[in-house]
């Protein structure tokens, strides 16, 4: 069978700012099911917005996409959206949770915007991503009662409703201190082994990049180390 869950291949991507600046230059990768994925580089070499396109949000670049085989570009945005809202989940530096809902419905939106089960089955399924993040307690509370770390496992939670196969974080532990980094470091690590999720993780933080099983290194829209 095959593995492959995402390729890119040839992905570049100018700005026009008013001059043209070429950020991406013909990066290609692959990456396989339950491989946990770290990109590292300087500040500016492009990593966010490769993660961009990646993502299916940024359709604006010249190359190709395959996500399980299936090409990308050229799609329309309904399409992908839905795409996204299934195969993709999302966690980013800042959390983005809504104070005037519970965690739980926090979590349940996504589930709900898909449309695939019931709003029965959606809870149901909260509830159990909330356990595996060690958070269930923590359900009918608002965000804005919670820890920063706690914040960010209920992200990861919201993330995980429907299932993605390839989890994005751009900077995910950017924001948190070592103790939570490692929680993260580790829910991240059991979502690859043993649920066969795939990681993509744009990281600052080299100590976190070098416990992932590969590391892509990226310097001026290119990528030194596609085998790390
Ligand atoms: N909308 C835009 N218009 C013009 N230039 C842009 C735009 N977005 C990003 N850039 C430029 O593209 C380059 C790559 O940006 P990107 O955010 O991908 O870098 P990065 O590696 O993620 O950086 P960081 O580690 O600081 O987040 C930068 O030089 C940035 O200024």
């Amino acid at each position: 069978m095959n593995n492959t869950l995402l390729q890119a291949s040839a992905i570049s991507k100018s700005f026009h700012d008013p001059q043209t600046i070429q950020i991406l230059k013909e990066v290609s990768f692959s990456l396989d099911r339950g491989e946990f994925v770290s990109i590292i580089g300087k500040s500016g070499c492009g990593k966010s917005t490769l993660l961009y396109i990646l993502s299916t949000m940024d359709t604006d670049y010249e190359g190709g996409l395959k996500i399980e085989g299936r090409e990308m570009k050229g799609r329309d945005e309904q399409e992908l959206a839905e795409v996204r809202n299934e195969k993709i989940g999302f966690v980013f530096q800042f959390h983005y949770l809504l104070n005037e809902f519970t965690v739980l419905r926090n979590v349940m939106l996504p589930g709900l915007k898909l449309g695939k089960l019931s709003p029965q089955e959606v809870e149901h399924r909260a509830i159990e991503k909330l356990k595996i993040l060690g958070i269930a307690e923590e359900a009918l509370k608002s965000p804005n009662q919670l820890s920063g770390g706690q914040k960010q496992r209920v992200a990861i939670a919201r993330a995980l409703i429907n299932d993605p196969v390839i989890i994005m974080g751009d900077e995910p532990t950017g924001n948190l201190d070592k103790k939570n980094t490692e929680i993260v470091f580790d829910i991240f690590r059991e979502l690859a082994e043993s649920y066969h999720q795939t990681l993509l993780v744009v990281t600052h933080d080299n100590a976190f990049a070098e416990r992932t099983h590969r590391i892509i290194t990226m310097e001026d829209g290119m990528i030194l180390s596609p085998l790390g």
